[in-house]
């Protein structure tokens, strides 16, 4: 709880878009808050707010003008928050820190998406002057203001610092049912249930969760707008139309938040012309990173994560917008048949089933790369407690988190998500419906990296036997690069002699 002397529990650096929503957030569990921005404007901006927000009350925030003012404001150790963009701001905020006479007990943590190699350099570079923490937030403006999902890692005592205050500003959770308990008024947060913070391991470990937190938010992101493409160009429904099978979708299996802010993308009438808003909007699509880490770790460890990786693809040709504008109108499609009601009805329900299945397959691409990089760093990551705390709070909270949650919990050695009999059973039942929804857009000439990729994933790991056996003939072939045998014991290596009139084969 708070400290009952003159001085204030926790300092917040970075008053954008999250940090203000945390400071406001913080003082609603009863904290009292330093706040600073380079920017003066900000910093009024949230004294401001939580004055208009809690008009009368005796304020929980005060504005500094700088960082020695921050610092002599807060009680011992102190707890600073940096909500600053992710690279050199994070170090700029550290040294300014050090000149202003932080203390080697005190608390920096970083909530910003930073690289997570980054946060386990800076833990031990700044060791001896502060304590570096970090705690990555999921939840975007909402989240950070009435409960975001938080992913700490680094220093197990600083945890201990910091936990009590996670705890009361994180998202909430009803244990029973594993459902969000939300409740968006200031001065009012959720002080039941179970929050949606928990402590991820060593340093990086917290950054690297929710970077991959990220890969599966590009991916299910893509699926859905892959979804829409196909049922608007394909199907010809018009983007009310889409956010109505939308509305109709997040009520079952494909419950999320993703799908319901989708959906009301899709209704929003442009203020400006009246067209649907969604088709005023420039098909470019930006990124800050986070999924392209995630890619570039899948590959560096040789974990297979395509549908993650096709998400940040698809980002990358949305942005060539002149290149296929050129390339419209010189390349050939396919003469698309007609689609009769009662094939577009099939089609719908074809759909869902594919959305459902490959989001499946999304998740189990970044947990098992998760699992992977656990394994390399020595981190020993909860798997359960991790789909627990995406349950509410984050971008890809979905009720389907707790069906993730529960098959951690039968099996916290679980290899894969697919081999969890729930999600096994479930694929094998709707993959006939996913081929139907993958073969109609290849069909129609309409893309669906995500939708047919996360089809080919699971195609993959169906297959006992791949054609990486040529593959291994071909490699020994033009480079001697040996391959193993299915009848002798594993990690004895041949070669053929391919250039010789005899091809012998040899034990090398
Ligand atoms: N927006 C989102 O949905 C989410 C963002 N994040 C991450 O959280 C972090 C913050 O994001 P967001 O709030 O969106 O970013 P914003 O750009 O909105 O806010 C960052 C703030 O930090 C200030 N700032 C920069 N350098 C300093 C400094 N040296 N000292 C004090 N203040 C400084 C900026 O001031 P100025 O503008 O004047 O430079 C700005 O007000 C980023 O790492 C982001 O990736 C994480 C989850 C969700
Ligand atoms: O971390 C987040 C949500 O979880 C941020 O919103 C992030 O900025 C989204 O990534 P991008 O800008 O690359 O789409």
């Amino acid at each position: 709880m708070q400290n009952h002397s003159n001085l204030n529990d926790i300092g917040v650096i970075g008053l954008g878009v999250m940090g203000k929503n945390l400071a406001l957030n913080i003082a609603d569990n009863q904290y009292h808050v330093s706040a600073f921005d380079l920017d003066p404007v900000k910093v009024n901006g949230v004294i401001q707010q939580e004055k208009q927000e809690r008009a009368g009350l005796e304020p929980r925030i005060l504005g500094c003008a700088n960082l020695t003012e921050m610092l002599a404001s807060l009680t011992k150790p102190r707890i600073l928050v940096l909500s600053v963009p992710a690279g050199a701001p994070v170090d700029g905020v550290c040294s300014a820190l050090i000149s202003a006479g932080i203390e080697s007990d005190d608390i920096v943590i970083d909530t910003g998406n930073s690289l997570w190699t980054d946060t386990v350099e800076r833990e031990a570079r700044y060791k001896g002057q502060f304590v570096f923490f970090s705690s990555a937030v999921s939840g975007g403006e909402v989240g950070a203001r009435f409960g975001p999902s938080l992913m700490p890692s680094g220093d197990i005592d600083a945890w201990h610092h910091v936990a009590p205050i996670w705890k009361a500003i994180a998202a909430k959770v009803d244990s029973s049912t594993g459902l969000p308990i939300e409740r968006f008024e200031p001065g009012n947060p959720v002080t039941e249930g179970e929050p949606c913070t928990t402590y991820i391991g060593p340093a990086g470990s917290g950054h690297y969760v929710k970077m991959v937190h990220n890969g599966i938010e590009y991916a299910d992101m893509q699926l859905i707008c892959e979804a829409y493409q196909m049922l608007h160009d394909g199907l010809g429904m018009s983007a009310a139309e889409v956010g109505d099978v939308f509305k109709r979708w997040n009520k079952g299996s494909l419950n999320s938040y993703l799908m319901g802010i989708s959906a009301e993308v899709l209704k929003q009438a442009d203020p400006l012309t009246g067209k649907p808003l969604v088709e005023m909007i420039l098909d470019k699509a930006g990124q800050k990173g986070t999924g392209l880490w995630t890619a570039v770790s899948s590959l560096q460890i040789g974990c297979p994560a395509p549908t993650i990786a096709e998400a940040v693809y698809a980002r990358a040709v949305s942005t060539q917008k002149s290149l296929r504008l050129q390339l419209s109108q010189k390349l050939a499609g396919p003469n698309a048949p007609a689609i009769d009601e009662a094939q577009k009805a099939q089609l719908i329900e074809a759909l869902e089933s594919a959305l459902y299945c490959a989001k499946v397959c999304c998740y189990a691409q970044g947990f098992q790369l998760m699992a992977m990089t656990a394994h390399e760093q020595k981190w020993q990551l909860n798997f359960a407690e991790i789909a627990k705390i995406w349950r509410a709070g984050c971008i890809i909270r979905a009720t389907f988190l707790q069906s993730i949650t529960q098959s951690y919990e039968d099996n916290a050695e679980l290899s894969n998500l697919l081999m969890a009999d729930s999600f096994a059973s479930a694929l094998s039942e709707k993959q006939g419906l996913w081929r139907i929804a993958v073969a109609t857009a290849v069909m129609q000439g309409i893309p669906a990296p995500c939708i047919s990729s996360a089809l080919a994933y699971y195609d993959s790991y169906r297959c006992e036997t791949l054609p990486a056996n040529l593959l291994q003939g071909q490699r020994d072939f033009f480079g001697a690069h040996t391959f193993e045998r299915i009848d002798t014991p594993a990690g004895e290596k041949y070669h053929l002699d391919w250039s010789a009139k005899e091809r012998t084969l040899a034990k090398v």
